[in-house]
């Protein structure tokens, strides 16, 4: 069998959160079913955060209620402490996630803790998590630059991922929250997470603020990384990280991957039909290249007919 990557598709999470217009429930439930038409496996579908500092995820007890069932998908959630988790569980969640920093002050801003208060907050989250047989994913932001502290060392990234990997994480996520990282820092960074947690257990996260994610995703794959985290439409960025901009944009990924002979999974014409949509619905043009590109030659075919 030839090589394979899994696509963790983060939009109607990631994406959506920083929009300042609130989304309607309905439409966050259409374009997970549009990503899951479109061959996404694994969603993440919303946060059980607080509504006072995210309010885009205010419904997130509604959208785990209206989620539909398809054999071989896996919607996953955030949860930033126990009462989160609790809340997730109680909505019907199976895999969770919890999100670290490598930076204090990102940690600060984004959670109203210290990274180690963050981490012994996790603790009886991993715990509970585990002892329910419920996936537990791990997110580090700020790996590659912190809008508040600048460069950051890649041995904290590691010894917070090696924490969170040990409490019973089954991946770490890596995230370039502002998008600032270059191949020859993510080379760096995986080559030093990589020596305390397996390689096969790290997620690429790459925001595409400097259009560099693309490049970094192929230094990732490089390095051996199988996973990586996109958002159709290249939609997102984090509220609590000024300048942060969109994740890579899904069907970047899945054009890099086709034309590389990986295979993905995702079928990319519907994908990008799914970018228009979404895009249509946000009241704006689609920004990614891949989607521009293809729904360029799309008109061109239909006029050509
Ligand atoms: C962590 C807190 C809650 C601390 O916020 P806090 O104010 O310190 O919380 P607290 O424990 O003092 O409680 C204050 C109030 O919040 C409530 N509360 C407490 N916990 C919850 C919860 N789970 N869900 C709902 N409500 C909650 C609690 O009930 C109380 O309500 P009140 O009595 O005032 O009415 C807050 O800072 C928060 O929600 N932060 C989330 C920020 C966020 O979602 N950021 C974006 C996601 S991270 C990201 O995008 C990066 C990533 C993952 O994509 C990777 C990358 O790109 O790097």
């Amino acid at each position: 069998m030839g090589e394979r990557v899994r696509i963790v598709e983060v939009s109607p999470r990631d994406g959506l959160q920083n929009e300042k217009q609130i989304i309607d429930t309905a439409i966050k439930l259409e374009l997970i079913e549009r990503l899951v038409a479109a061959g996404l496996r694994n969603i993440e579908v919303t946060a059980f955060v607080s509504p006072k500092w995210v309010p885009q995820m205010a419904d997130q007890a509604a959208v785990m209620q209206g989620l539909q069932t398809h054999q071989g998908v896996s919607y996953s959630v955030l949860t930033p402490n126990l009462q989160g988790f609790e809340a997730a569980v109680a909505a019907g969640a199976k895999e969770v996630a919890v999100f670290a920093a490598a930076s204090e002050s990102f940690s600060r801003k984004n959670i109203n803790a210290s990274i180690a208060q963050s981490l012994e907050r996790f603790a009886p989250v991993t715990e509970q998590a585990l002892k329910m047989g419920l996936k537990i994913r791990g997110y580090v932001s700020c790996v590659l630059g912190c809008p508040y502290e600048g460069d950051i060392d890649p041995r904290r990234v590691a010894q917070i991922s090696k924490e969170m990997f040990d409490m019973g994480c089954y991946e770490i996520s890596l995230g370039d929250t502002i998008g600032v990282g270059v191949p020859d820092g993510v080379k760096r960074l995986i080559e030093s997470v990589g020596a305390e947690v397996p390689v096969t257990a790290l997620a690429g996260h790459f925001h595409d603020t400097y259009g560099m994610a693309v490049a970094n995703v192929v230094a990732a794959y490089a390095l051996g990384i199988r996973t990586f985290d996109a958002s159709v439409a290249g939609l997102g960025g984090c509220p609590y990280a000024a300048g942060a901009t969109g994740n890579v944009a899904t069907e970047d990924l899945v054009w890099l991957f086709n034309r590389t002979g990986v295979e993905t999974g995702i079928d990319l014409k519907q994908l990008v039909d799914c970018t228009v949509w979404i895009s249509t619905q946000l009241d704006r043009s689609p920004s990614s290249r891949v989607a521009q590109a293809i729904s360029r030659q799309s008109s061109a075919s239909r006029t050509a007919e």
